[in-house]
Formats: structure tokens, C-alpha cells, sequence
């Protein structure tokens, strides 16, 4: 069964937002992907966010740019938590979207994480952390993911001043 749903406004999103599906293939956590636009495609939209619980889906990874209502729109019609990914953008670099993201009104929340590449990997750990909770195994895989880039940057070296 999947486990998380990752969605993007279109699929010029996809260098950005694979890097959640990568992570998720890491951690062997089932996922699937799929291009939904709040406003290309609302009514995709709508079937997408109300039958996401029901299909099994645990949460929903949601990236898009510029004027980004997809994490949202997915936010107001499903009860799952949805994390956004703000995608960056020719003119305003990304603000645009973290913006159109991160001032949800109360009572509907995304969680908002950073523009881009990095935002995009940390709404996958973010998943792997919702899902591990609940999954011994995954909280384990999590913790050794931890360690490794712990011990990347301690082994970090710095060139001489010459
Ligand atoms: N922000 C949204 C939504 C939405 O929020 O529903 N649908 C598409 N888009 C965004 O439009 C940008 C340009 O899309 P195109 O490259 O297809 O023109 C993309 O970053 C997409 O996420």
C-alpha cells in the first residue's frame, strides 16, 4: 500500500520535487507521484485530496511555484497532515511560493518547509519521521540516516591557508 503521496503543480516541479521521491525510495518507504494543479486540474484535485485517507495515504507531500495554492487547496480537503515545498521561480526566486505556502489562515495548516532542494529532501525525512513513529523499523533506518551525516561532517576537513 502507499504510504505517501507526492504531488506537484506540473512537471517542470520534478527536478525540485524528486528529490523527496528520492528520499523516500531510500528509506523503501512506497510512494507515489503525480502532477495535480489546484488550477489546471480542481477537480483532479478535489478526487485526489478526498480519496487520499482511504487509499492509505499517511500524508501528503505537495510542491509547487509561484502563485502556489496546491499545498493548501490539498490542506482544506483532506484531514492528512500535507506538507509544501515551495518551489523557486524565474522572477521571484521561489518567495513567491514559500509566501503563497507558509500564510495559511488558522485552522488549515501546511507545514511549510524551505524553497527548493533542500525543502524538498526535508519534506521526505519529515514523512520517514511522521511514518517512524509508528514503525520501529523506519524510526531505526532514521536514526542511522542521522548518524551517517553526522559522521560525514565531523570527518569535514578545511584547506590549509597557503
Ligand atoms: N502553483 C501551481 C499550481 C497550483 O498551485 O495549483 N499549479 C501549477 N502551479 C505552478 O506553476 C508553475 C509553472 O508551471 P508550468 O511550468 O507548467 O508553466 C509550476 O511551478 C507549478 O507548480
Amino acid at each position: 500500500m502507499v504510504h505517501v503521496g507526492i504531488v506537484m503543480g506540473s512537471n517542470s516541479d520534478w527536478e525540485v520535487m524528486q528529490h523527496a521521491a528520492r528520499l523516500l525510495k531510500e528509506f523503501n518507504v512506497p510512494f507515489e507521484t503525480k502532477v495535480v494543479s489546484a488550477h489546471r486540474t480542481p477537480d483532479l484535485l478535489f478526487r485526489y485530496a478526498e480519496t487520499a485517507a482511504e487509499r492509505g495515504l499517511k500524508c501528503i507531500i505537495a510542491g509547487a511555484g509561484g502563485a502556489a495554492h496546491l499545498p493548501g487547496m490539498m490542506a482544506a480537503k483532506t484531514h492528512l497532515p500535507v506538507l509544501g515545498v515551495p518551489v523557486p521561480t524565474k522572477y521571484l526566486k521561489g518567495q513567491d511560493s514559500l509566501y503563497s505556502i507558509v500564510q495559511m489562515p488558522k485552522g488549515v495548516p501546511v507545514a511549510t518547509f524551505a524553497i527548493g532542494e533542500a525543502g524538498a529532501v526535508n519534506a521526505g525525512l519529515f514523512a520517514v519521521a511522521l511514518l517512524a513513529v509508528h514503525d520501529a523499523d523506519l524510526a531505526v533506518q532514521l536514526q542511522a540516516y542521522r548518524l551517517r551525516q553526522t559522521e560525514t561532517v565531523l570527518a569535514q576537513m578545511l584547506p590549509e591557508i597557503e
